[in-house]
């Protein structure tokens, strides 16, 4: 595959240099404090590569959807500090409101090596989002090398992302490449049996990945309010659970398929249901598949999670994207939180993909057994429905 042959970062001179990377900072925020900086720690490998390699670097990244224009809620001055505290480096930020300002360009003049400098919210800027050329020569102007290691951004084509890699060399860095080979393997070669786990909220989010991952799995698990388009394409009482009715047809065909190429597809065989969309709400574990009339499934029950640990356990490789239920009401997060230990119990490589199920796996405090979390979900979930990413396709081959 065309993005598994990228230059990397240690496939470059950087000494001396001056190298822009971009990074994916796009952290969560409560109060002007970040409340996960699992994406900051994930770039730390590449940054500190560089220092230890006499390179001088200068970080860029995007924060939020500001309005393309300087917004001081969306700076990040929060990621500078915490930047410095994890480098025990001082990270000084640019603060210029067109991002490649004055303090930008006399920042990056007067870098000694293993300095690092942070550019502002390269969304402050109105052609980024638009993969702008203009910006993007800007940005270039500032260095000698361009590295990308915004993998959680990586599916976006953007000024910062792509465009820049038409003016410098260019090379990815340490959490592409890791985020890449892992998965990569997982899709082209895994260890076998390999199962997938999907779920979440909606079919029409994840018609890709499914038909894709057909094509790889031995069995398929689907989970969350997903499974109830499928339930009922197989005429099972389905009550008020959330359902896509315009995707019921495409359901069928996706059952046909998994069929046709003999896949294992497991749907769940019991429920936790509610009379209403709330944790105050009667609720309780369905005997059957059915769910009664004037009920909704918000998470799978107790035989579904027996059901699927033992598939689970036999496999050699899991991949896994998508809560089992409303698991931000407590009572509903029973089974996404069982899926979570375990999956962290079995000795296969384990992939799981951003977005909650990642929020799920890091709470639990299971993160530490899982072979991978991703730091992107949009970016992981186009991975696997073997897009190819833009951010990564513009970088220079070996
Ligand atoms: N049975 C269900 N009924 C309604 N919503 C559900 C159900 N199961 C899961 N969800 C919701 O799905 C949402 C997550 O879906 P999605 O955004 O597709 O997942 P991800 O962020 O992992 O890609 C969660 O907010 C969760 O509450
Ligand atoms: O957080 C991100 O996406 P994700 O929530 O799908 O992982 C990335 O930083 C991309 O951000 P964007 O969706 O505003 O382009």
């Amino acid at each position: 595959m065309s993005m598994l042959n990228k230059k990397a970062v240690n496939d470059i001179d950087v000494k001396g240099k001056k190298v822009i990377v971009r990074c994916d900072f796009n952290v969560p925020m409560k109060n002007g404090e970040i409340t996960d900086d699992r994406r900051i720690k994930g770039a730390l490998e590449t940054i500190n590569y560089l220092i230890e390699n006499k390179a001088k670097v200068i970080l860029m990244s995007h924060l939020g959807r500001p309005d393309k224009k300087y917004e001081p809620e969306f700076s990040l001055a929060p990621v500078a500090k915490r930047l410095s505290e994890l480098t025990g480096k001082e990270v000084k930020l640019a603060q210029d409101e067109a991002v490649v300002g004055e303090n930008a360009k006399a920042l990056t003049a007067s870098m000694n090596e293993g300095d690092i400098v942070l550019l502002e919210n390269v969304r402050f800027v109105k052609g980024e989002t638009k993969n702008d050329l203009d910006f993007a020569k800007e940005l270039a102007s500032l260095a000698d090398v361009f590295v990308n290691d915004a993998f959680g951004t990586a599916h976006r084509a953007h000024s910062s992302t792509a465009g820049i890699a038409n003016y410098l060399p260019s090379a990815m860095g340490f959490l592409i490449e890791k985020e890449v080979s892992i998965m990569g393997k997982a899709l082209e070669a895994p260890e076998r049996p390999f199962v997938a786990i999907l779920g979440g909220a909606k079919v029409s989010d994840k018609i890709s990945v499914i038909e894709n991952m057909m094509d790889k799995v031995d069995t398929l698990i689907i989970g969350g309010a997903m499974a109830y388009t499928f339930k009922k394409a197989l005429n099972v009482p389905v009550g008020s659970s959330r359902v896509e009715d315009d995707k019921v047809e495409l359901a069928k065909d996706l059952l046909e398929k998994a069929k046709q190429k003999g896949i294992k597809l497991l749907l769940p065989i019991d429920h936790m249901v509610a009379k209403e969309f709330n944790e105050t709400s009667e609720s309780f574990a369905t005997d059957t598949e059915e769910i009664p009339e004037g009920f909704m499934g918000l998470d799978i029950g107790p035989k579904t999670i027996k059901l699927f640990e033992d598939e689970i356990k036999q496999a050699k490789t899991v991949i896994w994207n998508g809560p089992m239920g409303v698991f931000e009401m407590p009572k509903f997060a029973v089974g996404t939180k069982s899926l979570a230990e375990i999956i962290a119990n079995t000795d296969a490589v384990s992939i799981i993909g951003g977005g909650d199920s990642a929020a799920a796996v890091e709470q639990l405090g299971f993160a530490d057994k899982m072979t991978h979390i991703s730091t992107g979900g949009g970016a992981s979930l186009e991975f696997l429905e073997g897009k190819i990413l833009p951010g990564i396709d513009v970088l220079e081959s070996k």
